[in-house]
């Protein structure tokens, strides 16, 4: 709504031309604030409409929303970063037809430093994420491994290991974790640890890279949204984004 709501404010260059939502029985109430009226479709009906679209839904829908408008040469602004990893022949897709995925910042902070790094040799990236337990429960890897975040009174480290497994084990908590990797080392090479901490009210980042050009450290805590799983501040980076495309000014990689 974040999005919309600033499209509709009027970020220059950009034009709202439509939304996708859940439930579009609801729609209309919900939309009925903005400024101008804006046409609810189905996913399938964006891409004709849309130069650019931004997936901001569930993991799952990734691929039904990029893959036609990478089809189509345009370009896809996408904050579900962990399914980037499941649907590579996307990226390829992107290289053949002329499209562009473009992965904000989003929840995390620096990946502009993390890819000037890149061009030169990392040795390493570490994250440790740190949330409440209500943005990590019902995580596929608790269930798998019977960890009941719910029941813990002390913080709990829940998870270590890559950024690729943690895509899959957390596809709605570590979007930043497989963002941070393709900004920098890979999804294999980026090291993760993940707790739950009942004293916690945000969701916390820490991140430490060590490169030939620097060793740096940058750590960001998030005040959930209205999901308890994402950052407020994952909509503004979007916004930001868009607002760059256009702009003469364009300040950071
Ligand atoms: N890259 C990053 O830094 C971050 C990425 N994320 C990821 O961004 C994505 C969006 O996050 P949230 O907005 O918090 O998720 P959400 O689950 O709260 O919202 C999903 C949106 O998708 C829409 N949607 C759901 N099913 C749909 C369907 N069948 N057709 C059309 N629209 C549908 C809903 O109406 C809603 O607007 C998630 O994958 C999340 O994990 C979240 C935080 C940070
Ligand atoms: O990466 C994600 O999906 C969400 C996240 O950690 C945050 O918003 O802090």
């Amino acid at each position: 709504m974040k999005i919309v709501e600033a499209l509709d404010a009027g970020i220059p260059g950009c034009e709202l031309a439509a939304v996708s939502v859940r439930s579009r029985e609801t729609a209309p109430e919900r939309f009925a604030h903005l400024g101008r009226p804006v046409p609810v479709l189905a996913i399938s009906e964006l891409e004709p409409v849309a130069d650019v679209v931004v997936e901001c839904a569930p993991a799952a829908l990734f691929r039904a929303i990029a893959e036609p408008v990478l089809r189509a040469g345009k370009m896809v602004v996408a904050l579900s970063a962990g399914a980037i990893l499941s649907n590579g022949d996307l990226v390829e897709l992107a290289r053949a037809a002329g499209g562009r995925i473009v992965v904000p910042t989003g929840a995390l902070v620096g990946l502009d430093a993390v890819a000037a790094a890149a061009e030169g040799t990392i040795r390493s990236v570490r994250m440790v994420t740190r949330k409440p337990v209500r943005g990590l429960a019902g995580a596929p890897y608790l269930l798998e491994h019977g960890i009941r975040v719910e029941e813990i009174t002390e913080p709990l480290m829940v998870f270590k290991g890559t950024a690729r497994q943690a895509a899959t084990g957390f596809p709605a908590n570590l979007n930043v974790a497989v963002a941070l990797s393709l900004a920098g080392i890979g999804p294999d090479r980026t090291e993760l640890e993940i707790w739950a901490d009942p004293a916690l009210e945000r969701n916390c980042h820490t991140i430490e890279v060590d490169a030939d050009s620097a060793r740096f450290s940058m750590s960001i805590e998030n005040v959930p949204s209205e999901n308890p799983k994402t950052g407020r501040i994952t909509a503004l980076s979007v916004i930001a984004c868009l607002r760059k495309l256009a702009a003469p000014l364009r300040v950071g990689t």
